[in-house]
């Protein structure tokens, strides 16, 4: 027996017809602020692809607002506080914060100006001192590298509507979680939550993360284009983040061009690739909704869960 998928997809010409007449609310300003390293991020993109979004989660999250103060009332209940949480997921490189950035731009100019937190996932790794005395440096980004007790108690928290909540802070720099460093969030609207790990359900485990979402997002695209993105995010990493002393990868500023791809190729072969063909791929079909990006970046089409 064949099953049906459980997606309707979209081509990009029929998601973008979807924008109607919204007029865009980022200016090239706000734009040029998003774009991460050698991003090419345009406006058209914004306008054709993300804002039709936009529309479709403001839906939602007014929809379950008014689900929410419909059970309230029959429950005979105050009004908690609970964010609308949403999860977005994929491989290293795909651009999750590059997408999770501009979601957020996008959000918090509704109309009802609603206060939208972003956090992501490489706060809860676990610091380098546990990760190399478990042997677990080269596995950064799997399953085992993370706090998961503390990222799901991060999310209870978040949605049992606490009014201060602390994450805690990764820097890509020092390549490790930064001591005594938090992002506090104080009670947003709305919670973007972006990692790789975050539509994964371990074997046994009573609770997940997907638990907690209201709507989770997987962008995908083809391998190859992945592992060239990463490549050329190391390169501009090079010219840029490397050469400063407190870089852990400081070591790599003089690596010659050709020298340099290699090192990429390596740590994406060695760890990335095969974390995203044993761990993140197998999430992909969790996800509520699924966009599908070419080789230029631009989304070429979307699945939405029926
Ligand atoms: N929409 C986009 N258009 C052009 N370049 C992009 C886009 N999204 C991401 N990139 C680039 O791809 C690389 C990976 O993006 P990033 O957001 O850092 O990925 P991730 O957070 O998934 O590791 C970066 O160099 C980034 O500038
Ligand atoms: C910290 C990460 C696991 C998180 O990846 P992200 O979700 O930020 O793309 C990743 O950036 C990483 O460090 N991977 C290990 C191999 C490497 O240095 O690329």
């Amino acid at each position: 027996m064949t099953l049906s998928s459980p997606f309707q997809r979209f081509s990009r010409r029929e998601w973008a017809a979807l924008s109607a007449d919204t007029p865009l609310p980022l200016t090239d300003e706000d734009i040029a602020a998003l774009r991460g390293l050698c991003d090419q991020l345009s406006l058209t993109e914004v306008a054709k692809m993300y804002l039709p979004l936009s529309r479709m989660l403001k839906l939602r999250f007014e929809a379950g607002h008014e689900l929410v103060l419909a059970q309230n009332a029959f429950l005979g209940r105050e009004n908690d506080r609970s964010p609308f949480v949403i999860a977005i997921s994929g491989s290293v490189a795909v651009g999750k914060s590059t997408f999770a950035r501009t979601l957020q731009a996008l959000l918090t100019r509704w109309p009802s100006q609603p206060n939208v937190s972003l956090i992501t996932t490489d706060g809860f790794l676990y610091p380098n001192a546990v990760l190399e005395e478990r042997s677990l440096m080269r596995r950064k980004g799997f399953p085992e590298s993370y706090d998961l007790p503390r990222l799901l108690s991060f999310l209870h928290a978040v949605k049992a509507g606490e009014g201060e909540i602390a994450a805690p802070v990764y820097s890509h720099l020092s390549y490790d979680v930064i001591p005594d460093r938090q992002q506090v969030i104080r009670q947003p609207d709305i919670l973007i939550f972006e990692g790789l790990n975050v539509l994964q359900a371990p074997h046994g485990a009573s609770v997940i993360a997907s638990d907690y979402f209201d709507f989770s997002i997987f962008l995908d695209a083809d391998k190859e284009d992945l592992e060239k993105w990463y490549v050329e995010r190391f390169l501009a990493l090079q010219r840029t983040a490397f050469q400063n002393p407190s870089s852990y990868f400081y070591r790599y500023r003089t690596l010659e061009k050709a020298e340099a791809v290699e090192t990429a190729q390596r740590i994406w072969r060695e760890i990335n690739l095969p974390n995203l063909m044993e761990n993140i791929q197998p999430t992909r079909q969790r996800a509520d909704l699924i966009l599908q990006k070419g080789s230029d970046h631009q989304i070429e089409s979307v699945s939405l869960r029926r």
